[in-house]
């Protein structure tokens, strides 16, 4: 079964019989990028894609995209893996545990081997760290160095530590010294550890407080304009340009934000915040469940975030480093069995790295320049290193009585929990590996929303952060079950494929995706117009939409010293020449304002007909036309100085219109960003801005159109008049698509310009002066391309009809997904006041129960409190009241089983689908894991039933 078998090689182990098998399991990571030795089914192949090697699939505009916007690739793997084995400890030795017989070969890409059955289990992985390395080694294996580089440069970066209780995962992240480390087996009996932070040796600290360091470094660098982005070789690095020390200006701020919370009982905990701390909580008093912060979902950035928690801006590393120790001195520690100083919740310490070029105002960067040398505006990336300590798994605590009992029950309920969101944890490493082994996106269902750990965890594990993942195992024999638990699903997350991308902010990718397609659509009009340059016209346009001042137009020869006049063209000027002095003499008329509108309509026919000239009216443009084609030979043969525009056939025209309304549709159906806008553009400024490029853009498609037949009933005309230019109005304007075919509608086109042309002037009714044949043959020419660009219109305008529909759509579906995550959130609060009242109810029955039981165990006092005088009730009514209160409390016994029973029954059914979800993934110790707590839930159902009665 090909599905099996992929799964299997992505699963990252190779089992084989003595002696040891040569391969290895997990990824091959090397130093080299480009050195790939793909043994796990292709994974991370994509961080070792070579820089600039062009994927099959990629297509020319999807890459200009993605160049400008920023994808990566680098010296260090967008997912690491590194196995850190601790030493034996005191208490462990003076127990009699006996040392693994784990085989490790250590350092960069080294390889641990684990017996299983007699087989021998080979795993590789970026990094194995021995028992006696020091903190500091522990930092440069891993190359963390090199990660919160990639923070300081815009990426996201998570580091979390993974693995069974007492492994060392704290020790690991925080390094921090606990009370209770005096050597002693641990016992639950103990008291609450203590963390003490201060006392802690600096060799000591862990990755958290040296990560916090580091990024303070290079904020400090950053500041001080030192050394930042490396050196700006490639595209993937793009922001590169705009956090080199040069582009670093007044402007550009660069602010640090700490938050710090725990996952304690399936529950979010504020660290930071006093109020929101489990102990402060239950010393608060008021008795009310706290159901922990919420969880939400930023459509725009396309992620989770936690509602209402704190975030502490920072300038420095020891202010940060205060915090975090406040925040550890919250976080919930106890003494367990298995360790003095257990966590047993997951924490969350998010830095946030917010870079801002460009101030609000919009004020530019110097150093910064767009594409056609203008300044961009405000540039914000945003960019997170999340530094997660989990949990430790573990197996269900038994045993426990009299005294610590209670802490007995919380541990278990803690460790249920843990276990919980640790197995969601699993399951979502388990479908990314096999989603990257079958390349099948679609259809492997990634559970992140399953528990709060992977919801915060979603853009970590196989999205767009850089990940690192320190794999924690014990060295003792005891634990070579779990260590091997460990080691696969380490050796699966190698699999997991995460791509960084430079986190900008959603409206200024928008921008750099916007300019990236007008650059492409450029492109595509040079290569089809086959021209060095662009219309001026056009780039005038998107300059004028980009906010530039408008450029002085160079003006042609011909218009300023016309070769040659001919009769016409002179009668036609004297013609013209009245009209226009007419129109000066009387502005405010209805004549002068549409001889302006029309003006304005013929400036843009003639710039898009390739003559660059200043806006004149229909006829002052006629007139120039017809002496431009009337010189238009000499011009030529005197090889004017005039810059020569290519001048667009209709076919041309069209070709070239419809592909780029075609490239850029497929373009705003290609990126994400660009279906959230205008979403996404939150900046009015920028919203402005982004318009303003749309409205480039569809400048540029409208950029080749001809003009249109006046819409006047046609005359017939004399034969002898030869067809002319008609002019068009500004309320014709745009033109209207065909009916008839292409031949007919040619026909009668130039019918009714041949009807109307010449014959009247469109403003007073009076004789036109004929044309000559030359002219009329120019003219007639002129039609043609007119015709044809007019179709070349309709496909756009369709194609613009299309695209605006498209918009509205993906609207709809914004406003319907707005409206569903509204209705999900309803549901969510419906569902736990739907907890809170049935365990409402519980406590109501429990407590008619306990009035009962009251009733049944002192009936003699409620004798006695007959008032003296009244009858003492018969004993036949006694008899009857007494089956009465025991039907009552039978029936009260009765509601509560069954609620129990329900809730049972939900509980279970939730239990058997997760089995079952386990059976089918073939996890043998979740299996066993579950059988066990399926037991323990039994036994203490069974003990709380032999309790009541
Ligand atoms: N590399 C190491 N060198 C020395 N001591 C270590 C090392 N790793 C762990 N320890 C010690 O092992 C004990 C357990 O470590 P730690 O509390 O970090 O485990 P954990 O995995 O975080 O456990 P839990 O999941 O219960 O929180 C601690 O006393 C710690 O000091």
């Amino acid at each position: 079964m090909p599905e099996a078998a992929n799964t299997a090689a992505c699963d990252g182990r190779t089992d084989s019989p003595q002696p040891a098998p040569e391969t290895l399991d997990g990824p091959d990571l090397g130093p080299d990028p480009d050195a790939v030795t793909v043994e796990n089914g292709g994974c991370n192949d994509l961080v070792h894609h070579k820089p600039g090697q062009e994927r099959p699939e990629e297509k020319e505009m999807v890459d200009a995209v993605a160049s400008a916007v920023g994808a990566v690739s680098d010296s260090i793997p967008a997912v690491q893996i590194c196995v850190r084995v601790r030493p034996m400890l005191q208490w462990e030795k003076a127990e009699g545990y006996e040392a693994s017989a784990m085989e490790l070969k250590e350092g960069i890409n080294g390889t641990v081997a684990l017996k299983e059955d007699g087989r021998h289990r080979h795993f590789g992985f970026n990094a194995v760290i021995g028992g006696d390395r020091t903190q500091q080694e522990v930092w440069e294996m891993s190359r963390l160095d090199a990660v919160v580089r990639k923070v300081a440069l815009g990426f996201h970066a998570t580091v979390f530590a993974y693995g069974q209780t007492g492994t060392g995962k704290t020790h690991t992240m925080e390094g921090f010294t606990y009370e209770h480390h005096c050597g002693i087996a641990p016992t639950m009996a103990a008291a609450r550890p203590r963390v003490k932070a201060k006392a802690t040796p600096a060799e000591q600290l862990g990755i958290v407080p040296r990560a916090v360091v580091a990024l303070f470094d290079r904020v400090e660098a950053i500041k001080a304009e030192k050394d930042v982005a490396a050196p700006a070789t490639s595209a993937p690095e793009s922001f590169a340009p705009a956090t080199s020390a040069s582009s670093f200006s007044s402007t550009s701020s660069c602010v640090v934000r700490l938050s710090f919370l725990q996952i304690y009982n399936e529950k979010i905990f504020d660290l930071l915040n006093p109020s929101s701390t489990v102990s402060q909580r239950e010393a608060g008093g008021r008795g009310e469940e706290f159901s922990g912060l919420r969880l939400r979902w930023d459509a725009a950035r396309r992620h989770f975030f936690v509602e209402n928690l704190f975030q502490y801006e920072c300038s420095s590393a020891e202010e940060a480093l205060q915090h975090y120790q406040q925040g550890i001195q919250n976080k919930q520690v106890a003494s367990t069995t298995m360790n003095v100083a257990s966590s047993r919740s997951h924490t969350l310490l998010v830095l946030t790295l917010l870079r801002r070029e460009g101030d609000e105002e919009g004020n530019r960067t110097p150093g910064r320049q767009g594409r056609q040398g203008q300044g961009r505006p405000c540039q914000e990336v945003i960019s997170q290193l999340s530094l997660v300590d989990l949990a430790g798994s573990e197996r269900s605590i038994a045993g426990v009585s009299g005294r610590d009992a209670g802490k007995s029950t919380t541990r278990f309920q803690e460790a249920v929990n843990v276990n919980q969101s640790l197995f969601v944890l699993r399951r979502v490493i388990t479908a990314l590996s096999k989603r990257e082994a079958t390349g099948r996106n679609e259809i492997v269902h990634v559970p992140y929303r399953e528990s709060k750990l992977t919801s915060l965890l979603q853009n970590s594990l196989g999205g767009n952060s850089y990940l690192v993942m320190f794999a924690c195992v014990a060295p003792s024999e005891r634990q070579d079950d779990e260590n091997l638990s460990t080691l696969q699903y380490a050796s699966q997350a190698a699999c997991i494929r995460n791509q960084p991308v430079v986190n900008l902010d959603p409206k200024d990718q928008l921008i750099q995706q916007l300019e990236a397609r007008l650059a492409v659509a450029h492109e595509y009009l040079r290569r089809t117009l086959q021209v060095a340059e662009l219309p001026e016209d056009l780039l005038e346009e998107e300059r004028r939409a980009a906010g530039a001042p408008r450029r002085p137009r160079p003006r042609l020869k011909a218009k300023a010293a016309p070769k040659k006049r001919t009769a016409h063209g002179q009668a036609a000027q004297e013609h013209d020449g009245a009209h226009a002095q007419a129109a000066q003499a009387a502005p405010a008329t209805g004549t002068g304002q549409s001889r302006s509108a029309r003006a304005k309509t013929w400036t843009g026919l003639e710039q898009r007909w390739g003559f660059q000239d200043e806006p004149r009216d229909p006829v002052g443009e006629r007139k120039q036309k017809n002496q431009e084609t009337a010189s238009e030979s000499s011009r030529e043969s005197s090889k004017s100085t005039t810059k020569p525009v290519k001048r667009m056939s209709g076919r041309e025209a069209s070709s070239a219109t419809s592909t780029l309304s075609r490239v850029v549709q497929g373009a705003a159906q290609k990126s994400p960003s660009c279906d959230d806008w205008p979403f996404a553009v939150r900046s009015k400024k920028s919203e402005t801005k982004g318009q303003e490029l749309f409205a480039a853009v569809d400048a540029m498609m409208r950029g080749y159109d001809g003009p249109k037949p006046s819409p006047r009933k046609p005359k017939p005309r004399p034969a002898s008049l030869p067809p002319v230019v008609p002019e068009v109005s500004a309320s014709q304007w745009p033109p209207k698509p065909p009916k008839e075919s292409p031949a007919a509608s040619a026909q009668s086109s130039e019918t009714a310009l041949d009807g109307m042309a010449g014959s009247k002037c469109s403003c007073c009714g009076s004789d036109r002066p004929p044309q000559t044949d030359a002219e009329a043959e120019k003219g007639a020419v002129s039609m043609e391309d007119a015709l044809q660009l007019q179709k070349a219109l309709d496909v756009q305008r369709r194609l613009e009809e299309e695209l605006l529909a498209a918009h509205g759509r993906i609207q709809n579906l914004e406003v319907q997904q707005t409206k569903l995550s509204g209705e999900q959130a309803m549901m969510q609060n419906l569902q736990s006041e739907n907890t809170e009242l049935q365990r409402r109810l519980e406590v109501f029955y429990k407590a008619m129960e306990f009035e009962a039981d009251e009733r049944d165990a002192h009936p003699t006092e409620q004798q006695d409190l007959t008032p003296k005088g009244v009858v003492p009730p018969s004993p036949e009514i006694e008899a009857v009241a007494s089956i009465r209160q025991k039907i009552e409390k039978f029936h009260s016994q009765l509601v509560l089983e069954a609620v129990t029973l329900r809730n049972e029954v939900a509980r279970l059914k939730k239990k058997k689908w997760i089995i079952k979800a386990v059976l089918d993934n073939g996890g043998e110790h979740e299996r066993q894991a579950i059988v066990e707590e399926v037991a323990q839930l039994r036994s203490k159902r069974e003990f709380d039933g032999s309790t009541a009665t």
